[in-house]
């Protein structure tokens, strides 16, 4: 464990207080843009630490399930306005963090706050139905109550949006939060976090600690008194976690990866699914599980298609998040960095011809970060290990097929099924894509990334544990129903 003196060391959030950790160790988080400089250092945290969180979160779900929606609303919409004041700071500490370019980390967590306004709102929607009853002198009605301590494990990838979508629900039904974020962006948690302390949440509802995924998160997977775990992150760490809540008998939801396919059809316009495939595939450095990866070209258009994304992709600047003039950032880690690396040597092992990157950007400024270049593999089939497996990289796949029918299902041969994208005029085309793609966002004409809050966000297939997130679909998550017969 490496501290280092000249950042800033941040504190677990237990109970209401922020404290040191048991281990009296701390985890830098570094700066992938320059990995000499640490960011800040954060709890390396033990099973005694979660425990102390766990049992604050049990006690104070006594009193904050009793305040009314609209009492928990006023505080979420406060650390709304918090959020809001410290937006520039927030998002440029994740883009120091985790290297997402400065408009984008803003956009973030502008999105982050209008998450929890919809939220705030939902305190004064309604949290039940009336169901006629057979006997006619009684009221028979539902009524959403919450789960109790919910444990919320996240990725890096979407350090501010990620967190809040999961806490934001929990909290306005009536759930208390034991939060664990990724190592990689817990600077810009603790900050997050600190919005809740400033708005007056009370003590013990929400409780933030750092640490290993495997001491952790797996303490809360396998804890009794955590009711509910949901995460987002890879598949193998998901599918333990779901294993180990289901094995005690708690709730889970899990978000997981993706391998998303855009079809491009002959008759479409192709300047827009050329820039579609560059900004859902390359934004965020490849590393949003709604990212591009396969792009599956008619043979008609091919050439045509190709030329022009040689042509915009060349376009790219390639730098330090916090510069004005860049467009694509850092990978995120040193392993993200690794994976990228290790999955073009694989491509081009296999066969695959590299037409574009694939190695480092050259400029001196950019040696002490992990930056690659733009990659992109043509002649690639579904058997390939680039065409199947998750790359969280900015790697771009083209695939030439004859007709959409085929399209559809080499897009569709694959284990995931998060989201897929179409760009086509052809109606007909468009029709079948939506009902025969496998996956839980369904785009047209529109890039594969890009979610909206107030929508539900899930995948089909391995992608997911088939629930959904957001909107009003995480009601369906963080609440169970009574059904309550009244007689006089
Ligand atoms: N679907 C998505 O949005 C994301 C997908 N990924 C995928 O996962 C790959 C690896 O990225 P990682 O950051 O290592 O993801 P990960 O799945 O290891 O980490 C996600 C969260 O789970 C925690 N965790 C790790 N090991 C755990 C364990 N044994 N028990 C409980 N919790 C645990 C981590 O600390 C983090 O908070 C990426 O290359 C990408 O393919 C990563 C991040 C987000
Ligand atoms: O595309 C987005 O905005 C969300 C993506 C996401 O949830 C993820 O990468 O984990």
């Amino acid at each position: 464990m490496s501290t280092n003196v000249a950042a800033k060391t941040y504190m677990n959030y237990v109970n209401g207080v922020w404290k040191e950790s048991t281990s009296n160790e701390t985890i830098a988080s570094y700066n992938p843009a320059n990995k000499h400089e640490v960011v800040g250092n954060v709890q390396n945290s033990t099973r005694e630490d979660l425990e102390e969180a766990i049992q604050a979160a049990k006690q104070a779900e006594k009193s904050w399930k009793k305040l009314s929606g609209a009492e928990r609303g006023n505080i979420l919409f406060s650390v709304a306005n918090i959020l809001e004041n410290n937006l520039d700071e927030i998002a440029e500490t994740m883009t120091n963090e985790m290297g997402k370019t400065l408009p984008e980390a803003k956009g973030e967590t502008a999105r982050g706050v209008a998450i929890l306004r919809y939220y705030a709102g939902e305190g004064m929607r309604k949290v039940g139905d009336v169901i006629p009853s057979t006997d006619s002198s009684a009221l028979m009605f539902s009524k959403r109550v919450p789960l109790g301590v919910v444990g919320v494990i996240t990725p890096w990838n979407f350090p501010v949006a990620i967190p809040i979508w999961k806490m934001a629900p929990a909290l306005i039904y009536g759930n208390t939060v034991v939060f664990k974020p990724a190592t990689e962006a817990a600077v810009t948690a603790a900050k997050v976090v600190e919005c809740f302390e400033k708005a007056g949440v009370p003590e013990g509802v929400i409780n933030l600690v750092t640490g290993k995924g495997s001491v952790i998160g797996q303490g809360l997977a396998d804890h009794s008194d955590v009711n509910a775990v949901t995460f987002t992150g890879s598949n193998q760490v998901g599918k333990n976690i779901g294993s180990s809540v289901a094995a005690r008998g708690g709730k889970y939801q899990l978000e997981m990866g993706g391998k998303n396919p855009i079809i491009v059809a002959e008759d479409c316009d192709i300047d827009l699914a050329v820039d579609a495939a560059i900004s859902g595939g390359l934004k965020s450095t490849g590393q949003k599980c709604t990212c591009s990866s396969r792009v599956i070209v008619q043979s008609s258009i091919y050439d045509t298609f190709k030329e022009r994304l040689l042509q915009k992709v060349a376009e790219i600047k390639v730098g330090n998040g916090l510069d004005s003039d860049t467009w694509m950032g850092p990978c995120a880690s040193e392993g993200q960095y690794n994976t990228v690396r290790k999955y073009v040597q694989i491509g081009i092992e296999e066969g695959a011809q590299l037409i574009y990157g694939g190695d480092e950007p050259q400029s001196d400024g950019l040696r002490n970060g992990y930056f690659v270049n733009p990659t992109i593999f043509e002649g690639v089939t579904s058997s390939m290990t680039i065409a199947q497996e998750e790359i969280f990289g900015p790697v771009l796949a083209l695939m030439k097929v004859d007709t959409v029918e085929e399209a559809i299902d080499l897009a569709n041969d694959v284990e995931y099924g998060l989201s897929a994208s179409i760009f086509s005029k052809n109606i007909d085309s468009i029709l079948s894509f939506i009902d025969d793609i496998e996956a839980g966002l369904v785009r047209i004409n529109s890039e594969t990334a890009g979610v909206e809050l107030q929508a539900p966000f899930g995948g089909m297939k391995a992608s997911s544990s088939h629930s959904r997130e957001q909107g009003e679909a995480a009601k369906e998550f963080f609440t169970t129903v009574k059904t309550v017969f009244v007689k006089g």
